[in-house]
């Protein structure tokens, strides 16, 4: 593949895990002999996901492929942030479905072994890559429509929440909800912005007290996907609904969409090193690590 641009890059930046990862998703090469200053830009080659654009229709669709469960994984994290700007920077695309290339699962959430057994640094950069994604999906610029076909808990959820809209799969297997407690662990409050922003206070707080997973029905009922319908028509959906709000034009809709998220974001924007210092030293204490390996040895058992 040929080579498309040649980049400058601060050699400390290389040094950093976080963007040592996004280069080497990017395919950006130190050069041999070390120095490290220069590094080349080829096509980004991603495996955890899959990117479908269709620019006649100018829309996209990213498939999240990890499997099996399309836990959010570090590696995960990065590409799906990359592969975001990169169609935010992409003019010919307008709007975005997120859906899911393992079946039956949407996500996962966030992935317990990133938050289990690891030392603090690892911690902190983990939740420093939540928080992008979350970020970058929230204050997006394109319309994201989320097609829901799958099981959705925690981590998952949150990215569907991001969506402008959501289309679910109708299947009373498939769940969705933040379901922190149920692992002992608590929903950072830009989780529970997010969420009340989406269905309102009191359906949070019971919610998130109760780390309800919602089937289909009951989550339309309470507002927190838009749309329900057979499985096999969840993309196509998700795709009509994208023509919809994309018949609105840009400007007015990404200043009206900023307007309305912006304070949310905000919030966490302001304080984002304070709440990695909560994370780290939430994660690590030794409760929370009990509860974590509790619940991991649970699902590993459910099957044997
Ligand atoms: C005092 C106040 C202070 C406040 C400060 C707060 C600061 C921070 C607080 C911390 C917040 C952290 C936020 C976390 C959000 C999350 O997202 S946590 C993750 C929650 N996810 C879940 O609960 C889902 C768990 N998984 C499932 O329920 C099921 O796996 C499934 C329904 C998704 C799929 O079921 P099935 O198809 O039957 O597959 P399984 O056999 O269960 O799983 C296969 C395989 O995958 C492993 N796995 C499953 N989920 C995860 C995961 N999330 N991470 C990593 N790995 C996962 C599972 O163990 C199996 O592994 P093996 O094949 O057995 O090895």
């Amino acid at each position: 593949m040929a080579l498309t641009a040649v980049i400058r890059v601060p050699s400390r930046a290389l040094l950093r895990p976080w963007a040592r990862l996004r280069d080497a998703a990017l395919g950006w090469i130190e050069p041999a002999g070390g120095g490290g200053v220069e590094v080349s830009a080829q096509r980004f080659a991603s495996q955890k996901v899959l990117v479908e654009p269709d620019p006649a229709a100018g829309v996209a669709v990213m498939k999240f492929k990890n499997p099996p469960v399309n836990s959010l994984s570090l590696e995960l994290l990065t590409e799906l942030v990359i592969s975001l700007e990169k169609l935010e920077n992409d003019k010919t695309v307008r709007g975005v479905v997120l859906t899911s290339d393992c079946p039956g699962i949407f996500s996962a959430g966030l992935d317990l072994t990133e938050m289990c057994g690891r030392n603090p640094a690892h911690y902190a950069e983990y939740w420093k890559a939540v928080q992008e994604m979350w970020l970058r999906l929230y204050l997006s610029n394109l319309v994201l429509v989320a097609a829901i076909n799958g099981a959705s808990p925690a981590g998952g959820c949150l990215i569907a929440l991001t969506c402008d809209y959501r289309v679910m799969a109708d299947n009373p297997k498939y769940c969705i909800g933040l379901n922190e407690t149920l692992l002992g662990i608590v929903a950072p409050f830009w989780f529970k912005d997010n969420l009340v922003n989406t269905i309102g206070h009191r359906a949070s707080e019971r919610a998130l007290q109760l780390g309800l997973l919602f089937p289909p029905t009951e989550a339309l009922q309470v507002g927190m996907v838009d749309k329900v319908v057979p499985k096999d028509q969840v993309q196509s959906t998700a795709l009509s609904v994208l023509a919809q709000w994309m018949a609105i034009p840009d400007h007015a809709r990404q200043l009206t969409k900023n307007m309305m998220r912006k304070p949310t974001a905000d919030r966490l924007l302001k304080q984002r090193d304070a709440d990695i210092q909560n994370f780290v030293s939430f994660i690590s204490r030794d409760s929370i690590q009990k509860s974590l390996q509790m619940y991991l040895e649970k699902l590993k058992q459910k099957k044997g």
